[in-house]
């Protein structure tokens, strides 16, 4: 259901925003909003994002607590999830050694045009298309024979071995978050995690944000909701710069010193028919500091359809999505045009008005 490609000239390999940053060149018009731009960091400060306490997922009064959440704000801050404090230094501390090597180290990683994997900036489809100020690397980290070692880096030396162990820890992390969900929507717990398949994939992405001179016409990335089933976001120690909308509002996040920001996808929203939701936000940049966050992206098993799950259908909630296959791809293209991919999936339920 991807759109038609005529608006697409060439898929081309971007700048790396670093680089601009380092030549202290203009900051390209692409980059640039001139419309809606001035304000963007001047969203409301928001407490309000529930925190929950994971060692207490099992009681009602946290499940009730996480329902809440997901259907309102879409998304919550985790602590006591069980991973230390100095193992996420660890972990931010390779992602951000790598983004710290001369250039040419880098290129060894970088992606190949055509390929999202490696180290990277936006792919660029059309020719207004609005680039996001941020250099990342982007690697499928599970299932494991499909990792592609060419864009994995080797420096620093621990990079592989950390990101290993962070995508152990993250996919038992991600079975204790399905297994709640679902025991809050009512349904057997395994009911999610069989939703997406045996064969889940889970994507990493580091975004590292420099310093921007524009920064309040600039975003580092483009309001989005994600494609995934769930997110966990590490956020930077120092830095914040992700907001969050709600009521058509932009809240800023928080950030809370070693809790994961754990958010629900597209393909959530879509499992629990629309009670559930997938949050619209995006990152706004800092004129003087740089940025980096690393986002782990689970989503089902390319091969399997998924669709609202049945008990969550009935009369006065009727099915809202279509069932999809393979969501992941369609996503993408949809989001460089700063379209949700979601609409292709709602059904329009004109007869309920
Ligand atoms: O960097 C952030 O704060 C958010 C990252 C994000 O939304 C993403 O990678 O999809
Ligand atoms: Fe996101």
């Amino acid at each position: 259901m991807a759109e038609s490609n005529s608006e697409v000239e060439k898929v081309v390999l971007g700048n790396f925003v670093q680089d601009l940053i380092l030549t202290s060149q203009e900051v390209q018009t692409n980059y640039v909003y001139t419309e809606g731009g001035v304000g963007f960091r001047d969203a409301l400060d928001s407490g309000g994002i529930p925190v929950i306490d994971l060692s207490l997922l099992t009681s009602p009064f946290e499940l009730t607590k996480l329902h809440h959440a997901l259907s309102s704000w879409g998304c919550f801050q985790a602590i006591n999830h069980g991973m230390s404090s100095s193992f996420l230094d660890k972990v931010r501390e390779v992602s951000k050694q790598f983004f710290e090597l001369p250039k040419e180290e880098k290129m060894i990683y970088a992606r190949e045009p055509n390929d999202m994997e490696g180290y990277g900036s936006d792919i660029i489809y059309f020719r207004d298309q609005k680039l996001d100020w941020t250099d990342r690397i982007y690697l499928k980290v599970q299932p494991e024979e499909q990792r592609n070692f060419k864009v994995w880096p080797e420096k620093p030396n621990d990079f592989r071995t950390t990101v290993i162990e962070y995508t152990e820890r993250l996919k038992l992390l991600n079975e204790v978050i399905l297994k709640g969900m679902a025991k809050s929507l009512n349904l057997e717990e395994y009911s999610l995690l069989k939703e997406c398949g045996d064969k889940d994939t889970m994507l990493l992405r580091f975004n590292y944000y420099p310093p921007c001179p524009m920064a309040d016409h600039v975003l580092g990335l483009k309001p989005h909701a994600d494609g995934s089933t769930v997110t966990y976001l590490l956020q930077d120690k120092e830095v914040d710069g992700l907001q969050v909308l709600k009521d058509n509002r932009w809240f800023k996040v928080p950030i809370i010193s070693d809790a994961l920001l754990i958010n629900v996808g597209d393909q959530v929203e879509i499992m629990s028919n629309g009670i559930f939701r997938s949050p619209i936000h995006r990152v706004v940049v800092n004129e003087e500091k740089d940025r980096l966050t690393i986002a782990m992206f689970f989503t089902p098993d390319p091969e399997k359809e998924i669709g609202p799950i049945e008990q969550l259908v009935n009369e006065s909630r009727p099915k809202s999505y279509t069932p999809v296959k393979n969501y992941t791809d369609i996503f993408f293209q949809y989001y460089q045009k700063g379209k949700r991919a979601i609409e292709a999936s709602k059904i329009q339920l004109c007869e309920a008005e």
